[in-house]
C-alpha cells in the first residue's frame, strides 16, 4: 500500500517546500488539478526535477483529447496521469495506449460516476493501472466520503490497483486501510496540519503496519 500526498492549494515554490518536509514519508506527490490550472505542467516538471526519486502524479482529470494530454504530461515528467471514469471508453483506451508508449501509468478517477460497480468493471478491462474512488471537495462539504465505495471497487476490480481519495485524515485512515487499497491519497489531512512531517510519518507507519498485518509486504 502506497501513500500519495495531494498538493492542491500551493504554487510551485510552496509545493517544493512542502514536499521537502515530508518526502521521506510518502511514495507519490500529486500535482493537483488547481495547481495545474494555476501553474500549468511547469509544476509537474519542477517537482519531478526537485524530487527525482519520488513518483509524480499529474491530476489532469482528463475528459477528452486523452492521448495528447497524456503525452504532454509525460513530457513534463509525470509518472502517473489521471483521467475521469466518466470519459468515453475511446478516451480511456487512448490514454492507456499513450501511457504505455511513454512508460507511464493511468489512474482513473471515479468521481461522479453513478454506477460505480458497473463502470469500474468496464474500466478494469481497458488496461488502466489504478481505479480510484473519490469524494471531491464539493461533496466532502456535505459530509460524504468514499469508504463504502472503496469496498465496492475492491469487490469487482480484478486487474487494476485500487485507490481512494477525498478528505482522508489521521482519524479516518484506519477505516480506509483495513479495506486494503493499493494507494491512499491524502491532501488536507497532511497539508492542513501544523506538523506536516509528523502527520505524514504517522500515516506511513499505520499503512506499513496494515500492509504487514495483511501479509502484503
Ligand atoms: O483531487 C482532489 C480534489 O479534486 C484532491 O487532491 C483529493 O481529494 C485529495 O485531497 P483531500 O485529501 O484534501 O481531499
Amino acid at each position: 500500500m502506497e501513500l500519495q500526498l495531494a498538493l492542491d492549494l500551493v504554487n510551485i515554490p510552496e509545493a517544493i517546500e512542502l514536499v521537502k518536509e515530508v518526502e521521506e514519508h510518502i511514495d507519490i506527490v500529486e500535482i493537483g488539478t488547481p495547481v495545474v490550472i494555476n501553474e500549468g505542467l511547469h509544476a509537474v516538471k519542477a517537482v519531478k526535477e526537485a524530487f527525482p526519486n519520488l513518483k509524480v502524479l499529474a491530476d489532469l482529470k482528463i475528459m477528452d483529447a486523452a492521448g495528447y494530454e497524456v503525452m504532454k504530461a509525460s513530457e513534463a515528467g509525470a509518472d502517473i496521469i489521471t483521467i475521469l471514469g466518466t470519459a468515453e471508453d475511446m478516451s480511456i483506451k487512448g490514454a492507456v495506449e499513450e501511457a504505455k508508449k511513454q512508460g507511464k501509468k493511468i489512474l482513473v478517477d471515479m468521481i461522479a460516476v453513478k454506477d460505480l460497480a458497473g463502470r469500474a468493471k468496464e474500466v478494469d478491462t481497458m488496461g488502466v493501472d489504478y481505479i480510484c474512488v473519490h469524494t471531491g471537495y464539493d461533496l466532502q462539504a456535505v459530509g460524504k466520503n468514499s469508504f463504502e465505495d472503496l469496498q465496492t471497487i475492491k469487490s469487482v476490480v480484478k486487474n487494476a490497483k485500487t485507490a481512494i481519495a477525498g478528505g482522508i485524515k489521521l482519524e479516518t485512515l484506519p477505516e480506509v486501510i483495513k479495506v486494503n487499497p493499493d494507494l491512499v491519497i491524502v491532501g488536507g489531512g497532511i497539508t492542513g496540519q501544523a506538523d506536516k512531517k509528523a502527520a505524514a510519518a504517522k500515516m506511513q507507519q499505520m499503512i506499513k503496519e496494515q500492509t504487514v498485518t495483511a501479509g502484503l509486504s
